[in-house]
């Protein structure tokens, strides 16, 4: 059987024979309706704090690239917010377009944003990322939308080592980053439950969208998709559209931090 992706072939139409919960009750991404989310005034503010020293190496998994971190102990941590505990940072990796007009997982009213970034983190309740990504208040993780603008300086250190991890499988180190320098000035979010966007599908991610985007430059876009979704020696296939389209709601609550 083939692996899962995103062709015609492998895509999200088709993960539901392999992995059935793709039509689960708490599936991800949504369409986020400002209008219809609620304001919860018990929802904290996100409480991030993210040690660079634990950044460890960034790679090409075939699906998208990913930054991993070392989560051996609470030094980058999610706390507050929806959550209650401390989930650990395990890593943070992208969902981009072929266009600048698609991208993000989830929409907005139905506006989709050129590329969205997920920050990975697990719930130190459980002893392992392994055993907390199959409960479902395992996981937490923090979307934040990329929107065409000024070229992004922190952005730019992690698209400069893409040299070495052009094609699926290749990995390089990579030391001393902190992804709080991707977040958003205004920490405002929605929150939901719902699960990972990729298979396993597993329905274990409390969702926390950021309202406010950051900015990405038209030029950084063009290096996210000089990616390969493909290994050294096969038929060269660009890594673009990496993404889920926005599934069923189920009569799931969407709470917002703001009103
Ligand atoms: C390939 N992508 C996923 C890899 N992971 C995973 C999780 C649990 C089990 C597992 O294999 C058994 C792998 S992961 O937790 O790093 C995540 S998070 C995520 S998203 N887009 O919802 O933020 C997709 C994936
Ligand atoms: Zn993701």
């Amino acid at each position: 059987a083939h692996a899962w992706g995103y062709a015609a072939n492998n895509g999200p139409d088709k993960w539901v024979s392999n992995f059935p919960i793709a039509d689960g009750p708490r599936q991800s991404p949504i369409d986020i309706l400002p209008g219809g989310a609620s304001y919860d005034s018990g929802l904290k503010p996100l409480s991030l704090k993210y040690d660079p020293s634990n950044c460890l190496e960034i790679l090409n998994n075939g699906h998208s690239f990913q930054v991993t971190f070392a989560d051996d102990s609470d030094s980058s941590t999610l706390k507050e917010g929806p959550i209650s505990g401390v989930y650990r940072l395990k890593q943070f990796h992208f969902h981009w377009g072929a266009s600048n007009d698609k991208g993000s997982e989830h929409t907005v009213a139905g506006t989709k944003y050129p590329a969205e970034l997920h920050l990975v983190h697990w719930n130190t309740k459980y002893p392992s990322f392994g055993e907390a990504a199959s409960k479902p208040d395992g996981l937490a993780v923090v979307g934040v939308f990329l929107k065409i603008g000024d070229a992004n300086a922190s952005l730019q250190k992690v698209l400069d080592a893409f040299n070495d991890i052009r094609a699926k499988g290749k990995q390089t180190s990579f030391a001393d980053f902190d992804p709080s320098t991707l977040l958003p000035g205004c920490l405002d979010y929605w929150t939901y439950d719902g699960s990972l966007t990729t298979p396993p599908l597993l329905e274990s991610v409390t969702w926390i969208v950021c309202k406010e985007p950051i900015s990405v430059s038209c030029e950084q876009m063009a290096k996210f998709r000089s990616l390969l979704f493909s290994a050294e020696g096969e038929p060269e296939c660009c890594m673009v559209d990496n993404y889920r389209p926005p599934q069923p709601l189920k009569g799931r609550p969407v709470r917002a931090s703001f009103q």
